[in-house]
C-alpha cells in the first residue's frame, strides 16, 4: 500500500500548489489564532484543489459557529480536532458537520495511545502526536517526535495517521518503525515557524512516495 501525506499548515498559493503538484494527498489549514499557520476560512477557500486532494481545517477547542462557517468557506472535505474536545463533543460534530472528523491524540507513553480507544464511534480517524510540552503556546505543529516504536504491534481502534516533527530526512525511519500509511507534517516543510517552502514540500513528498 502507498505511503501519502497530508501538508499543513498551507496559506499560500504557491506552497498549496507545490503540495498538489508532488502528489498530497491532502492539504491542512489551520484555523486557530494562536498559530503562525492561522488562515482565515475565506481565504483558505480561495485556494483550488482537484478532487482528488482533500481539504482538512485543523482546529483547537472550537466555538462550533466557527466549525460550522469554516467548513463552508474553506470548503473542507475533513475537520481535525486538535484540542481537549471530548469523545461526546466530537461525535456531536461529527454528526453536525456531515463531514469525517480526526482527533488528534497527543503521545508520550503508551497510555496515551490507549486514550485513543474512547473515540472509537466517535471520530473517523485518529492522528498521532507528539505530547506538547507543560505551558506550550500550541498542542501541535511544534516539530516534536514521540517514540514511534509505541506504535509498532498497537491495535489501532480506527484508521490513523502519524505526524509530530517528520521530515524528508526521518520519513523513512517514522514508516518503517510505525508502519503509518499516511503521515502529517507541518514544521519539516517550512524555513521559519509558518513559513512554508516549496522545494522542502517536494523533497518529503518525493521521499514519501519512494517509501
Ligand atoms: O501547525 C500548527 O500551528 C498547529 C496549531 C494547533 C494545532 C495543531 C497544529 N498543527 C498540527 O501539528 C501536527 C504536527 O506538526 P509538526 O509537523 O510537528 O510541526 C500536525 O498534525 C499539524 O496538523
Amino acid at each position: 500500500m502507498p505511503v501519502s501525506a497530508k501538508i499543513c499548515g498551507l496559506s499560500t498559493p504557491d506552497t498549496v500548489d507545490a503540495a498538489i503538484r508532488h502528489g498530497a494527498a491532502y492539504l491542512g489549514f489551520v484555523f486557530f489564532p494562536k498559530s503562525p499557520r492561522d488562515i482565515a476560512p475565506e481565504r483558505a477557500g480561495g485556494f483550488g484543489s482537484p478532487a482528488h486532494v482533500g481539504r482538512v481545517g485543523v482546529f483547537v477547542d472550537p466555538e462550533e459557529d466557527l466549525l460550522a462557517y469554516a467548513v463552508r468557506a474553506a470548503r473542507l472535505s475533513a475537520v481535525q480536532l486538535h484540542g481537549a474536545e471530548t469523545p461526546a463533543r466530537v461525535a456531536a460534530l461529527r454528526q453536525r458537520l456531515g463531514v469525517p472528523v480526526w482527533k488528534a491524540v497527543a503521545v508520550r507513553t503508551r497510555a496515551d495511545l490507549d486514550a485513543g480507544r474512547a473515540y472509537r464511534g466517535a471520530a473517523d480517524r485518529l492522528l498521532y502526536d507528539a505530547k506538547p510540552p507543560p505551558g506550550a503556546d500550541l498542542p501541535g505543529g511544534l516539530g516534536l517526535r514521540f517514540d514511534w516504536s509505541l506504535l509498532d504491534g498497537f491495535d489501532h481502534p480506527l484508521p490513523w495517521l502519524l505526524s509530530g516533527g517528520l521530515d524528508a530526512a526521518s520519513v523513512g525511519d517514522a514508516v518503517g518503525i510505525s508502519g503509518a500509511r499516511l503521515l502529517d507534517i507541518s514544521s519539516g516543510v517550512e524555513r521559519a515557524p509558518g513559513v512554508k517552502d516549496v522545494d522542502k514540500i517536494a523533497t518529503f513528498l518525493q521521499a514519501t512516495a519512494r517509501l
